[in-house]
């Protein structure tokens, strides 16, 4: 089984920049001639792949992403700024997909009268200008060149995606996908002089840029998994400190596959949580639904042994952490030296408040602290997040050994 982090966002390309109407005017040149400048091109939206993320955490609380449009064409000939890109990064192991077409925002501006549309479609596509002054002058795409080209182009590009279709995968540091082409910037005026029509009086639109849904995803793996029997509260925990949205009740095993959350630490810090189903007794030797569990297990960075005060015959929380462990030990050597913090939850209880006392002084014996925590009150778990943060940063920088490259497809 693979944990999976996906996203959908928009991205808008720029949109290319209008060609000018605009004329020559120097003193004692009475009939200037055209000299309109080009549109700039749009910016293009590209994802670049950066190692020092590791969800797509980032991308959910902002989703479109816009890049800038060219400017127009000014006087003189000039050629307008071509918009800049907008990069975006994210994390190795991307893949991308394409969803959908995004709706192009205010396409059409609301003043174009439609029987002008009509008459100048007889010409050609028509649309508009921004030379600066307040009257739009009405421009029209040429019947060949440039525009006519980008603009098939765009339009091939756009029937050919299948919604799911694969755009590109990310899987080195640096590495740049463009998802969404800026659009083309139009001719000025200056370029349609002709021995017939020595004032043009229009120029080209530039072309939208391309606007699409797109879905991200990308395969995780968990840094932080919570070992813990049945009910001790793993998914009140999860559900506490991510946007994951596991089932909870008051009877073991109600969580049946892994689950996941991705959590977010001040400092564009985010770490990976894996819910494994309840562990139980001989769970190595594939009872309940053991194997899998240990097997989600070994791809994690960092062990939370999550404790329980719960009254239940036979569930001294310091019994249940021997036992976890065991169960470790007997699935295979993996786990050896794998970073564990052992943290008791539910201390909003008497019961835990009685335990408390006791299991931290067993585990001080050990040298190991103990995390007080009550998933459902919040207390004491920023403590725990930043002890396993770290854990998990010092694995990440190899600084001890984690899951073996072979078990983290
Ligand atoms: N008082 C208190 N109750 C809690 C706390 N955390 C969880 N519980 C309760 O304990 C019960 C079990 O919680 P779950 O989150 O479903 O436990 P789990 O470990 O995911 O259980 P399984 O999926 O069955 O293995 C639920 O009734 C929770 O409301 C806590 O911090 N304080
Ligand atoms: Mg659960």
């Amino acid at each position: 089984m693979r944990f999976i982090d996906q996203v959908r966002i928009v991205v808008r390309a720029g949109r290319g920049g209008d060609g000018l109407v605009g004329w020559r005017r120097e003193k004692f040149v009475p009939d200037g001639g055209p000299a309109g400048g080009d549109g700039g091109k749009g910016g293009d939206v590209v994802f670049v792949a950066d190692d020092h993320l590791t969800t797509l955490l980032d991308l959910k609380f902002r989703q479109h992403f816009a890049a800038e449009s060219g400017r127009p064409g000014g006087p003189n000939k000039m050629t307008g700024r071509s918009g800049n890109d907008l990069r975006i990064r994210v994390p190795v192991g991307t893949t991308v997909f394409f969803e959908a077409l995004a709706g192009e925002p205010g396409e059409r501006p609301p003043w174009l009268a439609d029987d002008l549309d009509e008459e100048l479609d007889q010409i050609g596509a028509i649309a508009w200008t921004d030379d600066g002054t307040d009257i739009p002058e009405p421009v029209r795409v040429q019947k060949s060149g440039p525009i006519r080209r980008a603009q098939a182009e765009k339009d091939r590009r756009e029937t050919e995606l299948e919604p799911g279709a694969q755009l590109g995968d990310l899987t080195f540091h640096g590495q740049e996908l463009v998802v969404a082409h800026g659009g083309l910037g139009g001719r000025g005026n200056v370029h349609f002089r002709s021995s017939t029509n020595r004032a043009p009086d229009f120029a080209e639109p530039g072309i939208t840029g391309d606007a699409y849904w797109l879905r991200l995803e990308l395969k995780l793996l968990a840094d932080v998994g919570i070992v813990g029997f049945p009910n001790v509260g793993k998914s009140t925990f999860i559900r506490a400190i991510s946007r994951a949205r596991p089932k909870v009740a008051d009877y073991p095993f109600t969580t049946l596959v892994p689950q996941l959350g991705v959590v977010a630490l001040a400092g564009e810090r985010s770490l990976v949580v894996a819910d494994v189903p309840g562990l139980i007794h001989g769970a190595s030797e594939g009872r309940g639904l053991g194997l899998d569990f240990l097997r989600h297990l070994e791809r994690t960075r960092v062990l939370l042994h999550l404790l329980s005060p719960d009254p239940t015959p036979g569930r001294d929380p310091m019994v249940d952490l021997k036992a976890l462990e065991k169960e470790l030990a007997q699935y295979g050597s993996m786990f050896e030296g794998r970073p564990r913090v052992v943290a008791l939850n539910k201390v909003d209880t008497p019961e835990g408040q009685e335990a408390m006392g006791p299991l931290r002084k067993a585990l001080r014996a050990q040298g190991i602290p103990l995390f007080p925590i009550s998933a459902r009150t919040g207390e004491g778990v920023p403590e725990l997040l930043e002890a396993l943060w770290r854990r998990v940063d010092m694995v990440r920088r190899g600084g001890v050994s984690g899951p073996t490259p072979a078990s983290q497809s």
